[in-house]
């Protein structure tokens, strides 16, 4: 059979946490690193392409997510999914609401949802507020975020800067009346011309009934929690037939590990922090050195290593340190600076023989899959929610990757994802 549900996801984390949620359903998911250049005659009925364009100019971000839309009707899709951050990850411009506005208009849609909650995580919306933890948004370590700070918690506002069409709530009491007075009031909303409808959601039951009410919905956008519920509802409507996961043999893998992170969350920190009190070897990236000396040093740093240890190549640092090196270097330069020395340091260990990668962040996670040629992924066990172990082939030998999120597993992921390898 076919694609059944296509979904773009934003950045590479977000698609491997997405494709981990649907494949809970126990239905084929199959991931796709970028638009593949071949056409869909191997889709799986949950396909999920992964695109890099949380961050790219808005032209560049709707035109490869028009063209990943293309893909996946052509393979079948008649209902689609536009994945981004569960912390609503954009800048004022962009590109939660252009990609969402250029995916309506192809495919004729007049109204969608937004919901980005993942309770799961500890995301979630209320009055149309976004909130981590017991934090709201704009209070949370993601205003210090390095290339997304967010420095407003309220949805409608920061959708109504992304988008040309009327924003409108949804809010938690019409939720938790059900989903018959959801699809009402979505209705009551689209005679009054609002396309754009952010959905409160404070737990998983509140995602099903959304889900629920949305079923018919050509194009839902949300976080990856919005989706967990659609297999089994279009299964139950008849358009995806109860398929169960055929269970590719795993890879026989490479033991030697490399960890690379990138990201500078306040979790990402901790595990990094972690990691190293742990007595695990690691090498500090710094973007500084790095402008002036290129990646050279860090390559001959893993030249030396025992990849069966799993060195660790961090970048990570906290608000202040970051805040400095992009007063010099202007985010984006530093952002990129990074990205490419990771990227560097992820082939030259799988060039040593590496067959395991742990990579923390979004970006970075874009960077190193590209690096290492991977185009698409097999979704494996999940490490932690929202964190799957991935397979796939990097040149002529199998790999795994586990792409995490920046904010997402506890202290101990590193070696935990590590260990749970063993285990799969
Ligand atoms: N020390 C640093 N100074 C400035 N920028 C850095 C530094 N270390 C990493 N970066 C950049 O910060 C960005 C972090 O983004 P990334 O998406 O990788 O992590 P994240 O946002 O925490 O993860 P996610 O998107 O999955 O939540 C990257 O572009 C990275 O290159
Ligand atoms: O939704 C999330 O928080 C993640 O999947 C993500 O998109 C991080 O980049």
């Amino acid at each position: 059979m076919g694609c059944v549900l296509g979904a773009i996801a934003d950045d590479f984390t977000g698609a491997t946490d997405l494709a981990s949620l649907l494949a809970r359903s126990g239905m084929p998911v199959s991931l796709r690193i970028g638009v593949p250049k071949t056409p869909p005659d191997d889709a799986a009925p949950l396909d999920v392409v992964a695109l890099k364009i949380r961050t790219s100019p808005v032209d560049e971000a709707r035109a490869q997510s028009l063209a990943a839309l293309g893909w996946l009707r052509t393979a079948g899709a008649t209902r689609f999914f536009w994945k981004y951050c569960s912390t609503f990850d954009s800048t004022p411009e962009g590109n939660i609401g252009p990609v969402a506005e250029a995916l309506m208009t192809a495919l004729g849609a007049d109204q969608t949802v937004y919901c980005p909650a993942f309770p799961e995580n500890g995301r979630t919306v209320f009055m149309g507020n976004l909130f981590v933890g017991r934090l709201p948004l704009a209070e949370s370590p993601m205003k210090d975020h390095p290339l997304t700070p967010m420095k407003d918690s309220n949805l409608m506002r920061l959708l109504a800067s992304q988008v040309k069409g009327r924003t409108g709530l949804v809010d938690r009491l019409t939720v938790a009346s059900g989903a018959e007075a959801l699809h009402s009031e979505l209705q009551q909303l689209k005679d009054a011309g609002v396309s754009h409808v952010v959905v409160d959601a404070v737990s998983n039951d509140d995602l099903l009934i959304i889900a629920e009410a949305c079923r018919d919905h050509v194009l839902l956008t949300g976080g990856s929690a919005l989706a967990m519920p659609l297999p089994a509802l279009y299964h139950a409507d008849g358009l995806l037939p109860q398929t169960v996961m055929a269970q590719r043999a795993r890879p026989t893998l490479a033991p030697q590990a490399i960890v690379l992170s990138g990201s500078c969350s306040d979790m990402t920190n901790r595990q990094v922090a972690a990691y190293i009190a742990a007595g695990r070897p690691a090498y500090r990236l710094d973007p500084l050195t790095l402008v002036r000396n290129g990646p050279g040093a860090a390559l001959d740093w893993i030249a030396a290593q025992d990849l069966a240890k799993a060195p660790l190549i961090y970048a990570t640092a906290d608000p202040e340190t970051v805040r400095r090196t992009q007063a010099d270097l202007g985010p984006v330069v530093a952002g990129e600076i990074v990205e490419k020395a990771l990227a560097a340091c992820a082939t030259a260990a799988r060039d040593k023989g590496a067959g395991r990668f742990v990579v923390a962040g979004g970006e970075t996670s874009g960077a190193v899959t590209q690096a290492l040629d991977v185009d698409r992924l097999d979704i494996g066990p999940e490490i932690a929610p929202g964190v799957p172990w991935c397979f796939c082939h990097t040149g002529e030998r199998p790999a795994a990757l586990a792409l995490k999120s920046g904010n997402f597993g506890t202290e101990g992921f590193f070696a935990d994802a590590l260990a749970r390898l063993e285990e799969a």
